[in-house]
């Protein structure tokens, strides 16, 4: 892989997964102290302390080494707190409680998250450690996306459960770097494939040098994939991860973003996460979740392999009413919501079945590998955030013990049941409103959210596209 360097495989064979997980088995930590053996030994020189921003980007600065080990691993750092009151732009904008013009774009204490640590094996020399934001008192600031989870978790312990999560995810793969797309607007990007190669494995060169380096990338980071497949959209591929603790699971979601686009700008490629990059053509982050008391799984009926326990039915419930309540947290963008047409595999309704592809929540597995598939968040979500609206859609529905209703044994694009927010405008309003939403994430969070969104539409219905270019220009 270029960029890898011999030092990095003595750092791959001390990769670990990350840390201590509220409610999961510990897994084995990377310690600081073998951090400073690499660092000792010239093998690390690097440590990229990473904030995930309200987009699912890491954000933050690249440390030398022996800093980092002097005074930023115990002291903490500082952040300007507009990383995460911006949009995808990093324009700097007004609306946001945490920071503004007013307050002089103050700067947030950062902690890092040492049981995060780990080598990134797609940069030279490189670990990385997730960074926690904080106020300068130590408090945890509400609206961080990884706070936001954390609270979730703590929520569903009160119902003595705690979530496992799986992610699949897809992307698409262009020909070309993002330098060379962005000359030419995004316009005539040729993908990486040109057919519906779904489960092929005969894949052309270019395909397979990049997906085995991210293979080995991603394993090399203690991320190891469960699967890569190519994927019906061409150029499109998914992966999909081990079914772990929720929040290591997330963890590792904007790290895995990070090496496709570094090994994809490596390879001349252009990979997007977007939600519906091309009409027709739908990126999804299905979540797998499953809920657990000790080491016993929840969802179904003790000694039954298929049945549903209450506390399943009454989570299902939960999802069914609640997602349509939360788009923004698993739908950012206009665009997401391009993504939710018939027959794309995403879902229109919020309807669940017994795998069923055509459903919001797909039962999937039996006995204690029963779990639900939640089929609503687009690729473009932030991990953290579109969880954050499973967890607290499933705690509404177990805390009011909601009934399920019948499920879905045919075609759920042509069944009824409530819509998908056809629009981020309809999920804005829908989000705004929701008594759930203040009650599971508290107003701040919604505010922080809502005015992030109400970024994307204003944007939206001010810049002049191509579509309506081509739709108009020769005909006005
Ligand atoms: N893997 C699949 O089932 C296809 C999913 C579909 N592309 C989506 O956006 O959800």
């Amino acid at each position: 892989m270029s960029g890898t360097t011999s030092g990095n495989s003595t750092a791959a064979r001390l990769a670990v997964a990350s840390g201590p997980e509220r409610g999961g088995r510990p897994e084995k930590a990377f310690s600081l102290s073998d951090l400073r053996n690499l660092v000792k030994a010239g093998a690390i020189d690097t440590v990229l302390l990473a904030i995930p921003d309200l987009q699912g980007r890491l954000k933050g600065k690249r440390y030398d080494a022996n800093h980092f080990l002097k005074r930023v691993a115990h002291h903490g750092a500082e952040v300007c707190a507009y990383v995460l009151a911006t949009d995808v732009d990093m324009s700097p904008a007004d609306g946001f409680a945490l920071t503004s013009w007013e307050t002089g774009y103050q700067d947030l204490s950062v902690q890092p998250a040492l049981s995060t640590l780990r080598v990134v094996p797609w940069l030279p020399r490189t670990v990385v450690v997730l960074g926690d934001p904080v106020h300068h008192d130590g408090t945890p600031i509400d609206i961080a996306p990884r706070e936001i989870l954390h609270r979730q978790l703590t929520r569903l312990s009160r119902h003595g459960l705690h979530a496992k999560a799986g992610i699949e995810t897809e992307f698409v793969l262009y020909k070309g770097t993002y330098a060379e797309g962005e000359q030419v607007g995004y316009q005539g990007l040729r993908p990486l494939t040109t057919e519906n190669l779904d489960y092929a494995l005969d894949h052309d060169p270019v395909s397979d040098r990049f997906l085995r380096r991210l293979h080995r990338a991603l394993a090399g980071a203690g991320m190891p994939v469960e699967a890569i497949k190519a994927e019906a959209g061409p150029g499109q591929v998914e992966v999909t991860f081990p079914y772990g603790g929720a929040l290591a699971a997330c963890d590792r979601h904007p790290l895995f973003k990070h090496a496709v686009r570094t090994l994809g700008l490596h390879a001349g490629l252009a990979p997007t996460f977007m939600a519906a990059p091309e009409t027709g053509r739908a990126n999804g982050l299905h979540l797998h979740v499953s809920l657990w008391s000790k080491a016993v799984s929840q969802l179904n009926e003790p000694g039954s392999e298929y049945e549903l326990s209450s506390t399943g039915q009454h989570a299902i419930a939960g999802l069914l009413v609640g997602l349509a309540e939360l788009g923004p947290f698993y739908a950012p963008n206009v665009n997401s919501y391009k993504r939710f047409t018939p027959g794309s595999f995403a879902p229109t309704t919020f309807t669940w079945g017994r795998d069923n592809r055509t459903c919001a929540v797909r039962v999937v597995g039996r006995g204690e590998g029963l779990h639900l598939e939640i089929r609503v968040p687009g690729a473009d979500a932030n991990p953290y955030l579109a969880l954050s609206a499973v967890l607290a859609a499933i705690d509404h529905g177990i805390e009011r013990k909601l009934a399920l209703g019948p499920v879905s044994t045919g075609n759920a694009y042509n069944a009824g049941g409530t819509p998908v927010p056809p629009t981020l405008g309809r999920a804005l309003t829908s989000f705004r409103d929701s008594a759930l939403a203040q009650e599971a994430f508290g107003a701040d969070v919604v505010e922080h959210y809502a005015r992030l969104a109400q970024l994307e539409l204003a944007h939206d219905e001010r810049v002049v596209t191509d579509a309506e270019r081509q739709r108009w220009l020769a005909r006005a």
